[in-house]
């Protein structure tokens, strides 16, 4: 199996989090940069972060299962400045549940400018960018202009 070690600026709050059909497909891609994530502070919905433990055996701060609150969970701390990148492997073929939930966590994850991955080719690269130092100092968006306007 190949490593990769090399990016990611140490100690940052990665968000974990797929569907049920894309859970194989994350444990795959944590297992192949699994030297790199245990470095950082890693936090997933439940059922992700236990199987993510289960087979990596990396410390994964685990929140509520997805249907049941956890995207929100989620979208609550990227709100709060507390997750610099998310990489949520989304189910293109599945309806789900709760998909306003879905919807929300990646709009605030848009709106707050957070480096966002949906498959494993794009989880690769943002990991892997020498930009990574600077997407983690973005700019956060300042809103005050569209809150004025309400
Ligand atoms: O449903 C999810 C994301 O929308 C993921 O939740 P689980 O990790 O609990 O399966």
């Amino acid at each position: 199996m190949e490593f990769i070690t090399k990016a990611l600026p140490a100690s940052k709050r990665v968000a974990l989090i797929a569907h049920d059909n894309r859970k194989d497909a994350i444990v795959d891609w944590c297992l192949r940069h699994r030297p790199l994530l245990e470095k950082h502070q890693l936090l997933a919905t439940g059922t992700t972060g236990g199987k993510i433990e289960g087979a990596t055996g990396l410390d994964v701060h685990k929140l509520l299962s997805g249907p049941l609150g956890g995207d929100q969970q989620v979208g609550a701390r990227i709100s709060e400045g507390e997750v610099d990148l998310l990489i949520f492997f989304w189910d293109p073929f599945e309806p789900m549940p709760h998909d306003p939930d879905v919807k929300a966590l990646l709009r605030i994850a848009a709106a707050w400018n957070i480096p966002v991955a949906c498959n494993s080719s794009s989880a690769d690269m943002i990991v892997q960018s020498a930009l990574m130092d600077r997407a983690f100092d973005r700019e956060v968006p300042n809103y005050q202009r569209y809150l004025k306007q309400r």
